[in-house]
């Protein structure tokens, strides 16, 4: 069976790609940092596929490179690496927000997402042919918004990479796709808060968003492509989301 290994796989889209991926019966490498819902998932998921969690903060790039190293035999061919651990921070203008935010949105959006492709690529390149990198960027990576500053740019880095890797993985069957959803009822907007459950609440309600089901469903679509095709970006809305026009500061 095809093995997937999914990094941020104890919520949102990453805990819903990891049931996708199982209900076809793919072997699974989970990762995330809160162990006992890597247990939870496992636990859900054993019997019906192999599957393997690591608690791991991909911020770590000592730990994650070890990580990979140490995998064992039976998941070090791996098809599918879902780039997905990622989150938002502090939804208020740049010149009021905390720098260690942005720093924590850097290091876990970039430096994260670098670190897991920097230890994997050795095994995709030897999976050869068929193999995969999905990416999850954001619509915020397009189009800039207000209180978007930092995390925008963390995901404009993020596709920005993925078609340089592109180039560089010419010749090794290696494809690479930056899925781009926009608004996804997950917990990002409880991060994005820092626990406000009633601004979680209010930004989903009144409107249909995306569920993480929706975005697993491309990601599973993706990763099983005949391996000639390769999407470059997928940009994913809620059809009751779209753009607002410029703003202008007026006297
Ligand atoms: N929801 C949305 O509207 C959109 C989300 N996205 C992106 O999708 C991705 C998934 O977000 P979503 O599912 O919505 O949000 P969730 O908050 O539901 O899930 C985020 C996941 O990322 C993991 N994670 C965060 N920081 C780290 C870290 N340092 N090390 C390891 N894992 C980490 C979390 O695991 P744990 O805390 O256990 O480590 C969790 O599993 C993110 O990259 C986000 O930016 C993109 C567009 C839209
Ligand atoms: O990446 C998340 C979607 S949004 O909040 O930036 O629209």
């Amino acid at each position: 069976m095809p093995i997937a290994m999914i990094t941020g796989a104890t919520s949102g889209f990453g805990r819903a790609a990891a049931r996708r991926f199982a209900a076809d019966g793919w072997s699974l490498i989970l990762t995330g940092r809160r162990s006992e819902r890597l247990e939870a998932l496992e636990q859900e998921l054993e019997g019906k596929v192999e599957v393997l969690t690591l608690t791991l903060d991909v911020r770590d790039a000592e730990a994650v490179a070890r990580a990979v190293e140490a995998l064992p035999a039976g998941f070090r061919e791996v098809t599918c690496l879902v780039n997905n651990a990622g989150l938002a921070l502090a939804p208020k203008p740049a010149q009021e927000v905390d720098l260690a935010d942005w720093h924590t949105m850097i290091d876990t959006n970039v430096t994260g997402l670098v670190n897991v492709t920097h230890a994997m690529l050795p095994r995709l390149i030897a999976t050869g042919a068929g193999a995969s990198i999905i990416n999850i960027g954001s619509v915020a990576g397009s189009w800039p918004y207000p209180g978007g500053h930092v995390y925008g740019a963390t995901k404009a880095f993020v596709e920005q990479f993925g078609y340089n890797l592109r180039c560089d993985l010419k010749g090794t069957g290696v494809r690479v796709t930056d899925i781009s959803p926009g608004m996804a009822e997950t917990e990002f907007t409880l991060v994005r808060t820092k626990g406000d459950q009633a601004a979680s609440d209010a930004l989903y309600s009144g409107t249909t968003p995306l569920q993480a089901e929706d975005i697993a469903e491309q990601i599973f679509h993706v990763a099983t492509l005949p391996e000639h095709i390769n999407i470059n970006r997928l940009e994913v809305m809620p059809t009751r989301q779209t753009w607002s026009p410029f703003t202008i500061d007026r006297d």
